[in-house]
């Protein structure tokens, strides 16, 4: 048996366990191991699986989405894994840093233990606009452009925000079937080599947005951290809000916030842990 903790994130939920309780068990197949646990119905069910390791002795969050690939980043899982550090005692004081595949990032907790009462501000690094290697096409950028998905033109455009994102502003969510156009362009593999997240995103004032979103590996989800974050900053690009942004999602809400230079893109929002326990692996 397997210890595992559960946590979620405006919605979007995961599991985490430790590597040494993995290598301890004898699991060497992360990929497959996430896809057994994130099965809602098999196993314990979520939409990821967090894995702590330790890299030159820091917390780096390893992250597989419910279908087994791996993400190089998850919004909402790093607030969740933060949570985890705390409660854990893995981390000291309330600011600490958390390795991922594309950095170190830094993460402010507020955390009322009475009231159980936890949120995190993450600095979500760098967004990338040069997208020449990371998607097929020969142009710098990828912004705004026009695709055809069944007769439907979409105008869509592409950044690098921790993980791949699409995004694609809209009037109205109703005008779209997001789960038939977000799987369709998730596997848009010609364009998108490494498949692709697809955020659908309702601007409604300078300091209001919605967003929904088609994960890659996960499908339609509650919330995507990085998904707010990439849509927040190109609908700041494009000159439709200001630099702090209430971004509602389908589980709740969170704040994008952006304090200047390029390193300087925050999100905060809670988290909240659900469950704990033992979980037997079907090998
Ligand atoms: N839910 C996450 C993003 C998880 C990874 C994503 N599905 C991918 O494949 O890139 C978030 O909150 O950012």
């Amino acid at each position: 048996m397997l210890k595992f903790e559960k946590y979620q994130g405006a919605g979007n939920d995961f599991v985490i366990v430790s590597e040494k309780e993995l290598i301890e068990k004898g699991i060497p197949e992360y990929g497959e191991f996430a896809s057994q646990v994130c099965n809602r119905h098999f196993g314990i069910g979520a939409d990821g699986l967090i894995i702590l390791k330790y890299v030159a002795s820091m917390p780096f969050m390893f992250f597989f989405n419910a279908d087994g690939s791996q993400a190089p980043m998850c919004g909402n899982g790093i607030r969740c894994f933060s949570h985890y550090l705390v409660n854990n005692h893995l981390v000291a004081g309330n600011e600490f840093v958390v390795k991922t595949v594309p950095g170190d990032l830094t993460i402010r907790v507020n955390y009322d233990e009475e009231r159980d009462d936890f949120s995190a501000r993450v600095n979500m690094g760098k967004p990338i606009f040069n997208i020449k290697e990371l998607i097929n096409t020969e142009k710098e950028q990828f912004l705004r452009e026009k695709i055809n998905i069944d007769g439907k033109e979409i105008e869509i455009s592409y950044i690098f925000m921790g993980t791949d994102h699409s995004v694609i502003f809209v009037d109205d969510f109703s005008d779209y079937n997001i789960d038939e156009i977000g799987e369709k362009i998730e596997n848009y593999t010609d364009l998108f080599p490494k498949k692709v997240n697809v955020n659908f995103v309702k601007v409604y004032d300078r300091k209001r947005i919605e967003v929904i979103t088609w994960e890659r590996g996960a499908g339609r989800t509650l919330a995507c951290g990085t998904g707010a974050t990439a849509s927040a900053v190109l609908a700041r690009t494009f000159g439709f809000v200001d630099n702090k942004v209430n971004v509602k999602v389908p589980g709740g809400q969170l704040v994008i916030e952006y304090e200047g230079g390029e390193n300087n893109t925050f999100m905060t929002g809670p988290s909240e842990k659900i469950a704990e326990g033992l979980y037997k692996f079907q090998r």
